[in-house]
């Protein structure tokens, strides 16, 4: 009824799965990470400036939902740098997006009546609706694209993702096996996989992190004395400097434990297993509930429920007081999350740049109230208290 990820890299198996992540893979590199920083930046900024601009008519503190802001904010990075020259359309074909969660939300919350969703009501042929436009306007978007490669005589498409999968259809063109080439099906549902995989869960571990700093004002201070020391005079990160935000990293590592946001994982049993004396049939649904994992005291000791960040202080893989193997927010194996270290980035970026232009606090209005909407979302948002320095 509401195709969320449907021919993307959530969904896919097998040998189309392995093409369009090696497909992919190049957009996440390093150095072309590196590149995407002051566009990270740019967009945080103008967000703030957003922010002052109303600052102006309120008084000293003011209140901010850093969840709402955090989500239109992630959607426009990921907007401008998956989607580099066609922004404009990628983020209308965001906002269908974000209407087709709503409906799915909708959806969710009624009862499973077989065959209901054949029929045409008013509800359903607005699903059907907002799912063709999306079709529409993904595929204008790619012969715009196609369009400029002509008139610039370029080579490919781009270095973009877009560009990326753009060439590989390229290969369907030329003959080659349908299984190494995209189709438009394809590119819609790698739009769609990486507005949902890219966006909400990026803007929900900011909105946790940045509830944490404000409830615990003495690491606060220490991570922005730490930005002031690495940032430049202008106040926003450079591309290289990102890896001396040590206390940042360790901060974002504690609140991913806290609150993974995919905070279970599932995988379909490919053969029988044992898994001690249990027989685990082949097809089995089998459920990876990484937030117990991360609060499991065998692991974490008996402060294990507690932010206390620096148990990351000699990185990620020796957290644990047992195994490496427990902290999983960005799963692990073949399929392991391929924005990490864009997330990662992103987050350092916006919160450096919030931190050294304000000090927050939690609003008396916040209530703490995790749940797990597929991601593990703050359910009441996040206010917070905003005071310039
Ligand atoms: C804090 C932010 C993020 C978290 C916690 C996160 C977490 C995860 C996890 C746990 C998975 C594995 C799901 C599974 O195996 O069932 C995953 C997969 C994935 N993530 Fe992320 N993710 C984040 C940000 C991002 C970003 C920014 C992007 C894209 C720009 C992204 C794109 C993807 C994609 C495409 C997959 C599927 C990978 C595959 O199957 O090959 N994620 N993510």
């Amino acid at each position: 009824m509401v195709n969320l990820v449907d021919n993307g890299l959530l969904q896919l198996e097998g040998e189309d799965w392995a093409f369009h992540r090696r497909t992919l893979n190049p957009g996440f590199l390093p150095d072309k990470l590196k590149k995407m920083v002051p566009i990270m930046a740019g967009c945080t900024m103008e967000m703030i400036e957003k922010w002052s601009s109303k600052e102006a008519n309120e008084a000293k503190r003011h209140e901010i939902d850093v969840f709402t802001e955090l989500k239109k904010l992630t959607a426009d990075i990921i907007a401008h740098t998956a989607f580099g020259s066609s922004y404009a359309e990628a983020k209308q074909i965001f906002e269908l997006q974000q209407e087709q969660l709503r409906l799915a939300k909708q959806i969710g919350s009624k009862p499973f009546i077989p065959g209901l969703r054949f029929i045409p009501t008013a509800f359903h042929r607005h699903c059907w609706k907002v799912e063709k436009k999306i079709e529409e306007l993904t595929f204008e978007m790619i012969e715009r694209r196609i369009h400029q490669r002509k008139l610039n005589q370029k080579d490919v498409h781009g270095d973009d993702l877009l560009g990326l999968m753009i060439d590989a259809m390229d290969n369907r063109a030329l003959g080659l096996d349908k299984k190494l080439s995209m189709g438009i099906a394809d590119i819609v549902g790698e739009t769609k996989t990486f507005f949902m995989a890219g966006h909400e869960t990026t803007a929900t571990s900011i909105s946790w992190t940045l509830m944490l700093l404000a409830a615990y004002p003495e690491w606060q201070e220490r991570v922005r004395d730490e930005a002031r020391t690495v940032c430049d005079a202008s106040s926003v990160p450079a591309p290289g400097s990102l890896h001396r935000l040590k206390l940042l990293s360790m901060v974002l590592n504690e609140s991913l434990r806290l609150y993974p946001p995919g905070a279970l994982m599932t995988r379909i049993a490919n053969k029988d297993i044992r898994v001690g004396k249990t027989l685990v049939p082949k097809g089995t649904v089998i459920v990876l509930p990484i937030i117990a994992f991360h609060h499991d005291e065998r692991y974490w000791g008996p402060d294990a429920n507690e932010f206390r960040p620096e148990r990351f202080s000699e990185g990620a893989s020796k957290a644990s007081q047992s195994s490496s193997a427990v902290f999983l927010p960005f799963s692990t194996g073949p399929q392991f999350c391929i924005g990490q270290l864009f997330a990662l980035q992103e987050a350092k970026v916006v919160i450096a740049s919030i931190l050294l232009r304000y000090r927050i606090m939690v609003s008396p209005r916040y209530r703490h109230s995790p749940i797990n909407y597929t991601i593990l979302q703050p359910q009441f948002g996040v206010p917070l208290l905003f005071e310039s320095i």
